[in-house]
Formats: structure tokens, C-alpha cells, sequence
């Protein structure tokens, strides 16, 4: 606490120290990093700059050599993969894994927390709880109109926001998504930025991006990675006019 009293608030996401070694060849190496909620950070780098290794180490498919990652208090190194998701940790990979033979309206509704108790998880009804979050949900990714469409008639980028979609429908404190726009036609690109804006409102949303032109439009805060550590953190502005940067990275 500060002498007059003002206390900071704790970072939603507090990595520190955090290493994983792959056979010798360490990945992430002794990795620092913060985020706050409300905010859209975004990590860049070269290939192999270990981004995706951190994502895997955040949600638990990756264990970490060393080191702590503290989510709400939580400590996620020693959590198994479902129970981080439980604790409100939600991840979107590159490729959408929306069912493709239901509507959107299924995909939404069957993504829902399905209770506490098996008894909840096996008797699942269409409660009108379940039913206001699904439309909620589906204004918030601009498929309101969509609901009743089948997934496979989506276009790819309603594909993608319908996933993330899925992911919302479990309220998760903390939403990481890889290269969310790969693929997109530029108006899709416009509204995902937007989408991602609205989604960081309350939450902290973590994004990997190769794409500068949507970096600039999303970001609060880029951190570069490079070799497994964090070579510059800041805004946009800043990173791209930091000559290491621009050496590893952006020069290319
Ligand atoms: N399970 C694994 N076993 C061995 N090596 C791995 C494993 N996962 C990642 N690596 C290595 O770790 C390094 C970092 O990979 P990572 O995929 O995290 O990079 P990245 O920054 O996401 O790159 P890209 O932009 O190409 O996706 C790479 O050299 C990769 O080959």
C-alpha cells in the first residue's frame, strides 16, 4: 500500500518466474507477466517465441517446468486442465471446434455450466435461465439472428465468434484466444475487434496476433516475446518503435 493509502488492483493473471523446458530447450524461460481485468493484452514475436507454450502452460495442458501462475488467487500449476476452466479460464484455438451439425442456438445452449451435480449434468432442461444467457450471448457475437441457423451454413468468421461464443456461455474471468482473426474478411476483422472491446469489459482477455493492423486496433498492452522471455512490454506505439523489437521481429 502506497502512504496515501491508495492500493493498486491485483492483476487478475500474475505469471512469475514461469520456465518449461522441452528436452533441455527451454521454451518459456523465467517468464514475467500481468494483467489486469478490463484489459486486452496481446503477445507477438517470431515464430517459436514459445507464445503458444504459454497459453498451454495457462490452462494446464502444458505442465511448467518452474515457476507460479496466479489466477484470482488461484494457483494454476499444480490445477488439472478441466478444473482451470472451472476457475473461469477459457480458451479459443485457432481452429473452431463449434459442432457443425447443430444451430447455433445448440452449440450456445449445450456450452452452458450443466450444474454442479451429475444429478444437474443428466437432467438438463431448457431453463429460462439457460435460454436468457443463450440469447445475451448471442447478441454479444452478432449471431442473434442466427440462432436457428445450422453451424456449418456460418461463414467462417461467424464460425470463429460462435466459439468464442461457446466460451462465454461459461462466463470465464479470464478469455485466451490464438490469432482469432486468421482467415477473416476485413469487415469480419472490424467487427471481431469490436467483439473482443466488449468482451474485456469485466474480464481480462488474452490474444496471440500476427496481424499488426488488428494489433494497433485491440490492444491496451503488447508484450513481445522472444526466445521463451519477454523482450519489450507496452503499447503498441511504443513496441513497434523499440529498435530490439524491430530487430527480431517487426523488421522482417
Ligand atoms: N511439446 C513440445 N515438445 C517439444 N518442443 C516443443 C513443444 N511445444 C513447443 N515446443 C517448442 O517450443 C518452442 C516454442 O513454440 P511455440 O509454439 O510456443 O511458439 P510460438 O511463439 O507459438 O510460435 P508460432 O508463432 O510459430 O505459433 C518451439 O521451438 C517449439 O518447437
Amino acid at each position: 500500500m502506497s502512504a496515501s493509502g491508495f492500493q493498486m488492483p491485483k492483476p487478475v493473471l500474475a505469471v512469475e518466474g514461469l520456465s518449461v523446458s522441452f528436452d533441455g530447450f527451454k521454451a518459456v524461460d523465467d517468464l514475467n507477466l500481468y494483467i489486469d481485468r478490463n484489459e486486452v493484452r496481446v503477445v507477438i514475436g517470431p515464430n517459436g517465441a514459445g507464445k503458444t507454450t504459454l497459453l498451454d502452460l495457462i490452462c494446464g495442458k502444458t505442465r511448467a517446468t518452474s515457476g507460479s501462475i496466479q489466477f484470482e488467487n488461484r494457483e494454476l500449476t499444480k490445477m488439472r486442465e478441466y478444473d482451470i476452466v472451472r476457475a473461469g479460464v477459457g480458451r479459443k484455438f485457432q481452429n473452431p471446434s463449434i459442432y457443425e451439425n447443430l444451430t447455433v442456438f445448440e452449440n450456445l445452449e449445450m456450452s452452458y455450466p450443466a450444474g454442479r451435480t451429475v444429478f444437474g449434468a443428466l437432467f438438463f432442461k431448457r431453463s429460462a435461465e439457460v435460454l436468457e444467457r443463450v440469447e445475451q450471448v448471442a447478441r454479444e457475437i452478432m449471431l442473434h439472428e442466427h440462432l436457428h441457423q445450422q453451424a456449418d451454413l456460418l461463414s467462417h468468421g461467424q464460425k470463429q465468434w460462435l466459439e468464442i461464443g461457446m466460451l462465454l456461455m461459461q462466463d470465464p474471468q479470464l478469455l485466451m484466444l490464438d490469432e482469432p482473426v486468421a482467415g477473416m474478411s476485413v469487415s469480419e476483422r472490424m467487427a471481431t475487434a469490436e467483439l473482443l472491446g466488449r468482451i474485456s469489459q469485466g474480464r481480462s482477455v488474452l490474444v496471440i496476433e500476427h496481424d499488426m493492423e488488428f494489433v494497433k486496433r485491440i490492444a491496451h498492452k503488447v508484450t513481445v516475446l522472444h526466445q521463451g522471455r519477454v523482450l519489450a512490454e507496452g503499447s503498441m506505439e511504443a513496441v513497434q518503435n523499440n529498435p530490439k523489437v524491430i530487430e527480431v521481429y517487426l523488421g522482417h
